[in-house]
């Protein structure tokens, strides 16, 4: 029986692994983490992450062919192929900081496999990493020589949180990237067979190791420079009088534009896009490319620059003052469909009320009141270490309060901020929630989900991200 071990038992590594099992009742998987507590989760009956269709799936292979475990060095060695899925934060420190990956906890991993392993093994990056990480790896695991040999893959993840099971059971591709050397290639052959369980033929793309490294890293950019582009034609759109989903929707009815990822946002979140996107701006840097890195550079800056766009709405429209005023946030996470909020822009929108004096009062169906006070307190990049090395305690906000309705969130409340797309927003009593509030009662959709229409004749003053303005917005005279 061939034996899998995954290390890291995160966002990829838990759901990756267990759609492997499910696929490959012959395959042994055993997903490891040194975090105790996220290990116990994945044990128990609440999953550590929250994903539609995950636990159908953990459950019906848990036991069976799927194991959770924190005997890291014990499964490690007598696996014949070792994913590894851990961190690889943005730098915060020393050379390279706030742009290039962090390598520590995949350099620990690789140091480790190559410590323990007692038989040849396919090691395999599902983390995203740098282009040429593999040299450097394979310059690791190859250190100790005690004749041990490693075939070193690049085997990067496309799935997106929320669908992360649909991604996985119907990939668009899957890439896997390996030496050009017989033996190169007979792992690659090797990691292919799993995938043809149930991956048709011609999906699986076998490159060279670069090309799929460097893939992973492009295939984000290109994601978030759609976003951004949209985002850009959004203010654009405020400006003139035209409406983003319209334009959204006739430039994508270009075949070769295409129709997805064209929804104009409070910016897009999410622990890879900008953490990808400043990696591949390093690297550019790094080979001589300015021009190229300044390039990239620009679609984390329209980023931030829509995130503070729709802070500087929020705060103009109310008089130029949030100061002592209650604002609810609805939604924290960094898109609907997941308990995460890694790099949230909530998280962003929430510190630029802060900032203005506003009393918040958020309320996400998926994000405990811990998760959001830590979120708020913690400095920016460190979200994204293993959680054991996080601040734990969450930091007490007196103009920050949790509360688990949307009405109990806006009841009072001078203005109202979506942020997620959470279905449930939609259905909301707009009615019930404008009697409650403040008056004027301010809306201000930074997802474009809410009927405009309906809620003006309601009596809100409504923002909606690039469409036209409320003539309450269009008078004030702001600078963004
Ligand atoms: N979250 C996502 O949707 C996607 C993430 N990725 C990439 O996958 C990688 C992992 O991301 P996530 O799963 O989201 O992160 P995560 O933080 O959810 O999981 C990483 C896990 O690795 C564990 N870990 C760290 N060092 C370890 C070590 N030395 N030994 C054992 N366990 C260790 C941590 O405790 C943590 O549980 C990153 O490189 C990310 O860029 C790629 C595609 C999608
Ligand atoms: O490397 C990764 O981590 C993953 O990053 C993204 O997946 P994810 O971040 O989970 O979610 P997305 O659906 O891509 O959304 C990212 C952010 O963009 C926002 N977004 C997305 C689409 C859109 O049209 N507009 C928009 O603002 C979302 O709300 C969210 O905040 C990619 O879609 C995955 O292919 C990739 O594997």
């Amino acid at each position: 029986m061939v034996k899998i071990c995954c290390i890291g038992a995160g966002y990829v590594g838990g759901p990756t692994m267990a759609m492997i099992a499910l696929k490959c009742p012959d395959i042994q998987v055993v997903v490891v983490d040194i975090s105790k507590p996220r290990i116990a989760a994945w044990n128990s009956d609440e999953l550590p992450i929250y994903e539609p269709g995950l636990d159908e799936v953990v459950k019906a292979c848990r036991d069976k062919n799927l194991f959770f475990s924190t005997e890291v060095e014990k499964h490690v060695a007598e696996a014949d192929i070792v994913f590894v899925s851990v961190n690889t934060p943005t730098k915060t420190r020393g050379l390279g900081a706030g742009k290039a990956a962090d390598l520590t906890y995949w350099e620990s991993a690789a140091r480790m496999i190559a410590d323990v392993s007692k038989s040849d093994k396919i090691v395999v990056e599902k983390s995203t990493v740098p282009v040429k990480t593999a040299e450097a790896i394979e310059k690791i695991l190859t250190h100790n020589n005690n004749g041990i040999h490693f075939q070193i893959l690049s085997n990067p993840e496309f799935l997106a949180e929320g669908t992360a099971i649909e991604d996985l059971a119907k990939p668009d591709r899957v890439l896997i990237g390996g030496r050009e050397t017989p033996e190169g290639q007979k792992a690659v052959a090797a990691l292919k067979a799993v995938y043809a369980h149930w991956v048709p033929e011609d999906r699986i793309l076998t490159t060279n190791l670069w090309s799929a490294e460097l893939s992973k890293l492009a295939a984000n950019a290109f994601l978030a420079q759609r976003i951004s582009s949209i985002n850009a034609m959004s203010a654009l759109c405020e400006s003139t009088g035209a409406n983003v989903s319209e334009v959204a929707y006739a430039v994508g009815k270009d075949s070769r534009i295409g129709p997805k990822f064209l929804n104009a946002s409070v910016g897009f979140g999410g622990s890879c896009f900008q953490k990808d996107i400043l990696n591949l701006v390093y690297i550019c840097e790094c080979n001589g490319l300015p021009d190229v890195a300044h390039y990239w550079k620009q679609v984390v800056q329209i980023n931030d620059y829509q995130k503070t766009r729709f802070v500087k709405r929020v705060v103009s429209s109310m008089f130029n003052t949030v100061s002592g005023k209650k604002i609810a946030i609805l939604g924290f996470a960094f898109k609907k469909d997941t308990g995460d909020t890694r790099e949230t822009p909530a998280i962003d929108v929430c510190h630029g009320l802060l900032g203005d004096k506003a009393l918040l009062s958020i309320y996400d169906p998926q994000v405990t009141e811990d998760q959001i006070k830590r979120d708020l307190a913690m400095n920016k990049f460190d979200w994204d270490h293993p959680q054991h090395l996080q601040p734990q305690s969450p930091t007490a906000f007196k103009q920050v309060s949790v509360v688990w309705d949307a009405y109990e969130a806006t009841k009072d409340a001078h203005g109202v901020c979506i942020i997620t797309e959470w279905e449930e927003f939609k259905k909301l009593d707009y009615q019930r929630i404008y009697d409650n509030m403040q008056k004027p009662a301010f809306i201000f959709d930074g997802r474009n989900v809410l009927n405009v229409q309906a809620l003006r004749k309601i009596g809100f003053i409504v923002y909606s991200i690039g469409k036209p303005l409320d003539p309450w917005v269009k008078d004030l005279q702001v600078s963004i």
